[in-house]
């Protein structure tokens, strides 16, 4: 896919995190953490992630934490970052399609590791359809 990938978690996402990265097989990606289920503050993780993709190093971002919410109020804080809540494969397609995400946000304790696992293939694999959708996302910054 040619794609770089910025992945990061607290201790409620690591074990997805860790599943997650089989799916990350056949593009480039960087983990930034964390490396342990030991307790950990999400925007520690969500912050740099992020900015890796804020900064054009990275072209899409994957956080987990154990709603989701956490790490999207966090990496929507920085400019030019669409960070979504998805919790199964459909959000994922709609999150691209329509909003042009550029962060997939999954809540490890409202979603199995299999579903993880297409949400991020469809996360990774679905285009911006513009449109009607470019003109409703170019909206979004204040
Ligand atoms: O950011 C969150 C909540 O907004 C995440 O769900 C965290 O993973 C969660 O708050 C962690 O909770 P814990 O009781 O410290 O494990």
């Amino acid at each position: 896919m040619g794609l770089k990938i910025a992945i990061g978690a607290d201790h409620a996402g690591f074990d997805y995190k860790q599943a997650l990265t089989e799916v990350l097989s056949s593009v480039e990606f960087k983990d930034f953490g964390t490396y342990s289920s030991a307790s950990v503050d999400y925007p520690d993780f969500a912050h740099p992630v992020a900015s890796a993709v804020e900064s054009g190093d990275f072209d899409f971002g994957i956080l987990v934490c154990g709603s989701a919410n956490g790490v999207a109020i966090t990496a929507n804080k920085h400019q030019g970052i669409r960070a979504a809540i998805c919790w199964n494969e459909e959000l994922a397609v709609l999150a691209r399609s329509h909003n042009n995400a550029n962060i997939v946000c999954i809540p490890a304790r409202f979603t199995s590791i299999e579903e993880a696992k297409s949400i991020v293939t469809a996360f990774l694999k679905t285009e911006f359809e513009g449109g009607r959708h470019a003109t409703r996302v170019g909206k979004i910054s204040c």
